[in-house]
């Protein structure tokens, strides 16, 4: 953290979320915003490379409570040009964090986004599942990132025996995942319909066994009109 500032996104502060593998720069909570994925602008969108203002912090009945801001600047507007604010307030509670993304649109025109939090986990990769995604809409990016191919999940448990990068429509509220590492964790939330599960296997052959992205996403796109605006919740929780 510098000053007010924290750079792309608050850092998951839990033991179930990596901070930065030496070899990846990524970690922690990402956001993606205002585009999930490849598209018109950078790889999932702008948020996560600049930096987010804190606007209040607190302790609500003995938690941490954070709440950062983003909104546009010339930076935003040279790939997006529309106003907008965005407000994540993070939660950090003894077993669990909270975060709850707002967006509102602040222009005097509509606009549409897609949007993601690319959360990183620690994982032991072969010891891995996620539970709870038999029967999701599949959007299958292997073998070709550029035309997923669509399916249905029929597996009762998700494994990574290999490379997964895989969009999943229409996501149930609430998965578990096992990490590997002897933790279970319970990703619930409101309002993220879609989920993607990631790891880069032998694209990142220095760290892939150590993490796993499981992400709560909105992968069908979101359109507010002047002063609408957006939420959803995530909560990561060990059990
Ligand atoms: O390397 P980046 O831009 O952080 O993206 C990592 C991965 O993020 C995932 O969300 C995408 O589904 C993958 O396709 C992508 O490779």
């Amino acid at each position: 953290m510098e000053g007010s500032q924290w750079k792309g996104s608050a850092l998951c502060q839990t033991r179930c979320c990596v901070q930065r593998p030496e070899t990846h720069q990524s970690g922690g909570i990402p956001h993606c915003f205002p585009q999930f994925g490849p598209g018109p602008m950078q790889q999932h969108g702008f948020a996560r490379n600049v930096n987010w203002s804190i606007t209040d912090s607190e302790v609500t009945e003995g938690d941490p409570t954070v709440t950062l801001e983003l909104k546009d600047d010339s930076y935003s507007r040279s790939m997006w040009d529309f106003s907008f604010q965005a407000l994540y307030k993070v939660v950090l509670h003894s077993t669990s964090l909270s975060t709850t993304l707002k967006i509102i649109n602040t222009d005097d025109k509509p606009f549409s986004f897609t949007s993601a939090l690319h959360t990183y986990f620690s994982a032991s990769i072969a010891g891995v599942s996620v539970k709870g995604l038999k029967g999701s809409k599949t959007l299958n990016k292997d073998p070709d990132p550029k035309n997923p191919l669509e399916g249905k999940e029929e597996r009762d448990e998700v494994t990574f025996p290999g490379f997964v990068d895989c969009v999943y429509l229409g996501a149930p509220s609430e998965l578990t995942l096992d990490n590997g590492l002897g933790d279970k964790i319970v990703i619930s939330n409101t309002n993220w319909s879609d989920a993607v599960l990631w790891n880069p296997h032998l694209q990142m052959e220095a760290c892939y066994k150590d993490f796993v992205c499981v992400e709560n996403a909105k992968i069908e796109t979101v359109q507010l009109g002047p002063k609408e605006s957006w939420v959803a919740e995530q909560k990561i929780e060990l059990i």
